[in-house]
């Protein structure tokens, strides 16, 4: 009580607001002088506690007016993690004449992040000031303990800020899109925005939707915030410079995957490459926040490449890549030219992500390639053989899964695994008949093959999972006369083979008729 008059009658003094932080032992680590009506909070990130949900320090800091706590106050008692804030109001000569204080709310359910105590006078301030604040404490255990172990980590806030004029699918598609591609990253989703305007050129969202962002992810112990969309570096920096919390945007979500999910040499020289490339244009942003920017979910960053190096050095790498990369492209050419040779046909499985390409591949052939309900569960290019009767043979190839608006530096990068479809003389178009967004997944296949060039190789559209099709929309797409099959339940899979043996030897059939007309 001494001290709150010592620093209400300097405050009045010198007609500003003067705050102490204040650890539980009594001992005060911080004297901080504000102006008439706030007061700004250092920096505090070395004093974090680890595992607690408070920090050990609490603010008591004075009001000139007879204001009761703000919603700058309150804001600073959140993000800072404080045990307690209290704002002593004091009259002209110095002494409180009465208390305002808020303690952090434990329910990560509760409207407000907060809990206001009853306005207190000199005399009812109460000596059990620790034991609330450890009591508070149990209840951040207890709440973080109740959670199922999967919900503990890598939880996230999603964002999506969406010009409707400009998009080619529905907001909520993309959303939806978000989710899965977090689903298969393993990060937890807590809680979503979406926004129908144009992205903020600086924080995406405007400044105050990002403050009550934060706010909500500090409360609900959510470490990173992932955008549904790519951050110019300097978005990225000024959201990070806003609050603790790992910014992820869209591209790195997808580049996560694609580092977890590479198992060749090519696909993981690849998705280093682009990791690279990414991580280039962000260099010039270099400071404290770049750890945060590129570490990825649960830190998993491009390689060994830390962000001690520098800008050289990034380049070097990439230079080096590159070349690694065109010794293998050289060498898959070399192969790929052997087996044209042998001019056995070439069928390449294409299709969304998820589609059930690589079932379909095992089904076909019956082995076993990696099929899992994870997007990007292939990054490599698979090939294998299937026989028919009459010595006929083809070449079957499975792919990496295609996605909307693939991020500019990965589509590059894994131009050179779909090059080898250039080789295909037919092309498995598979979607996933069961997903509710089929048609435009279907179209954003079709621009990708496209702009590969590939649109003069014959395409066999075939729609996958026919068994997990109700009675009436299986009938919609049966009146459509569609290929229906289901690499799960092996339906329709004799009429694909029927129908891709058609195909192949009717057409070689064709030209080697044409190749029979002597030429003059
Ligand atoms: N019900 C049903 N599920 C299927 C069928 N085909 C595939 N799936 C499931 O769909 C999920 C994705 O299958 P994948 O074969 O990994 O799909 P993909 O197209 O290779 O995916 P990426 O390699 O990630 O692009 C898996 O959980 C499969 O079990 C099917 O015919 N019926
Ligand atoms: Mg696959």
């Amino acid at each position: 009580m001494d001290l709150a008059r010592l620093v209400g009658e300097i405050s009045v003094e010198i007609g500003r607001q003067v705050g102490l932080l204040i650890e539980r032992t009594g001992y005060v680590t911080h004297l901080i002088v504000g102006n008439d009506h706030s007061i700004e909070i250092p920096h505090l990130d070395r004093y974090r506690v680890a595992h607690s949900r408070l920090r050990g320090l609490r603010l008591f800091h004075t009001h000139l007016k007879e204001h009761p706590l703000n919603q700058e106050d309150l804001m600073d008692l959140v993000l800072n993690r404080f045990d307690s804030i209290t704002a002593a109001c004091v009259g002209s000569d110095g002494i409180p004449k009465f208390f305002f204080s808020a303690f952090i709310n434990p329910d990560p359910d509760a409207k407000e992040p907060w809990i206001l105590s009853p306005k207190q006078y000199p005399g009812q301030i109460k000596y059990g000031y620790l034991e609330q604040v450890e009591a508070l404490e149990s209840e951040f255990t207890k709440k973080t303990s109740n959670l199922k172990e999967s919900q503990k980590e890598n939880r996230a806030f999603l964002v999506g800020v969406y010009d409707v004029r400009k998009m080619k699918r529905s907001p909520d598609h993309s959303m939806a899109e978000l989710k899965e591609l977090c689903r298969t990253a393993g990060v937890h989703v807590v809680d979503t925005y979406v926004q129908k305007r144009d992205p903020d050129p600086r924080t995406v969202v405007g400044k105050g939707k990002l403050q009550e962002i934060i706010l909500t992810s500090v409360h609900k112990d959510i470490e990173h915030l992932i955008f549904d969309l790519e951050l110019t570096p300097s978005q990225a920096k000024k959201i990070s410079d806003a609050s603790d919390l790992k910014i992820i945007d869209r591209t790195q979500l997808i580049l996560d995957i694609f580092s977890k999910n590479a198992k060749s040499r090519d696909g993981k020289l690849q998705v280093e490459l682009a990791q690279l490339k990414y991580l280039k244009n962000r260099l010039s942003e270099l400071d404290d926040n770049m750890s945060r920017l590129t570490g990825g979910i649960g830190g998993r960053g491009p390689g060994e490449t830390k962000l001690e190096i520098g800008n050289r050095r990034v380049e070097e790498k990439i230079t080096r890549l590159e070349n690694e990369l065109r010794d293998l492209k050289r060498r898959r050419e070399l192969n790929r030219k052997a087996r044209s040779r042998n001019e056995i046909p070439i069928v390449g499985i294409v299709g969304y992500t998820n589609a059930g390409k690589s079932t379909l591949l095992n089904a076909l052939t019956n082995s076993t390639v990696i099929a899992e309900d994870k997007l990007f569960a292939t990054l490599d290019p698979t090939t294998r053989r299937i026989r028919f009767p009459e010595e006929r043979e083809i070449i079957i190839s499975d792919t990496v899964g295609f996605i909307h608006d693939l991020p500019p530096d990965l589509s590059q990068a894994f131009k050179a695994t779909l090059e080898e479809l250039g080789d295909a003389d037919l092309l498995l178009h598979v979607v996933d008949s069961t997903n509710s967004n089929y048609a435009e997944q279907m179209e954003a296949v079709d621009t990708i093959l496209n702009s590969l060039q590939l649109n003069e190789i014959p395409r066999m559209v075939v729609f996958n999972k026919a068994d997990g099709l109700d009675e009436e929309t299986r009938a919609s797409f049966e009146k459509n006369e569609t290929l229906l099959v289901s690499a799960v339940t092996r339906e329709g899979l004799s009429h694909l083979l029927d129908l891709i043996e058609e195909e192949l030897w009717k057409k070689k059939e064709i030209n080697q008729t044409l190749v029979a007309i002597p030429s003059e």
